[in-house]
């Protein structure tokens, strides 16, 4: 298809210009386009996630304009999963008793024909939590999206690696072999964060540039960018690569505009969810960053 769209401005560093996708559309066109859809059908998002999480998580989803739903008993999964326009799984705090939740709303939600999200939280963190991802991700995830720790250990299901917990001791560019042999495996669109953060099928990669370094010292922002991807496919099932990238973009354009006002990790916290809430055509249009690795 001929590239109609006009030239993107380069940015001030001038290393790294707003690509445009296979079609030739403006990403930040696009996430404005994802976003806009999200705020439109308020898609139904449910979340079987982390303690630790569920709140930020929740306040994400509300502030981009869909509609989440902290639901995890076994008993609620058959009737609700279904209709739910996408499931979220989290592993962060897992245990024994939610496991079986998470296996059932996935294999609902593919029943369904609906996009399921997992987000492995520091997956090498004991054989169990090791062996229970494996298991999901063999349940036919739409997007895994981690950190470069959890995706090199996942992609290669190292129970022993050097990944200290939840947090990442790896640059997302060192992980972007992994997550394309991840997304070669599992089937899934893989998504691996850091101050780039780097989407692929297996075969293209693209990365995006927002976001801020103190969004590391927000616990549970992984788990939130997650849960929006989630809502993103939920509205463009059909497009999970652009929907995965096009999240990532808005919630690291959001902690860029939080971070102008913040004085600290709080503030940041409060403030990027003011700002996602906020966000307008010609801010996200302007300001996302993409560039094609591959
Ligand atoms: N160095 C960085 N610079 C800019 N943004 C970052 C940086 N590190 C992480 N982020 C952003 O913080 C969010 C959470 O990512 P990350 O900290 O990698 O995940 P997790 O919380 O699962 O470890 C993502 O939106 C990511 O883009
Ligand atoms: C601290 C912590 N412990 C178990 S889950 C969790 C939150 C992890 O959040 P994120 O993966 O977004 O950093
Ligand atoms: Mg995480």
């Amino acid at each position: 298809m001929a590239d109609e769209s006009p030239p993107a401005p380069e940015p001030a560093d001038g290393n790294v210009g707003p690509a445009r996708n296979p079609v030739g559309v403006f990403w930040g066109g696009r996430a404005w386009e994802f976003l806009s859809l999200v705020r439109a059908r308020s898609p139904l998002v449910q979340c079987i996630t982390n303690f630790v999480s569920m709140d930020l998580v929740a306040n994400t989803l509300l502030a981009a304009g869909a509609s989440p739903a902290m639901v995890h008993s076994i008993h609620e999964i058959e009737g609700f999963t279904p209709r739910c326009d996408a499931l979220y799984v989290n592993v962060g705090t897992l245990s024994e008793s939610w496991l079986p939740s998470m296996r059932a709303a996935a294999s609902a939600a593919v029943g369904a024909g609906r996009p399921w999200v997992l987000d492995p939280v520091a997956v090498s963190a004991s054989d169990f939590r090791m062996d229970a991802c494996l298991g999901l991700v063999a349940l036919r995830p739409t997007v895994i999206r981690g950190n470069p720790s959890e995706i090199l250990a996942l992609s290669s299901a190292c129970r022993f690696s050097d990944s200290r917990g939840v947090d990442s001791s790896h640059e997302s560019m060192d992980a972007v072999g992994a997550a394309m042999s991840l997304a070669e495996a599992s089937g899934a669109t893989v998504a691996v964060s850091g101050a780039i953060d780097y989407v692929t099928d297996g075969k293209q990669v693209v990365g995006t540039h927002n976001g801020v370094a103190m969004m590391q010292k927000i616990t549970a922002t992984g788990c939130a960018v997650t849960a929006l991807i989630a809502a993103f496919v939920a509205v463009d099932p059909s497009n999970t690569f652009e929907a995965t990238l096009c999240a990532l973009s808005i919630f690291g354009l959001a902690g860029e505009l939080g971070m102008d006002l913040a004085r600290g990790p709080a503030s940041l916290r409060t403030n990027m969810i003011d700002s996602l809430y906020g966000l307008d055509e010609q801010t996200v249009a302007s300001r996302v960053i993409v560039s094609q690795r591959r």
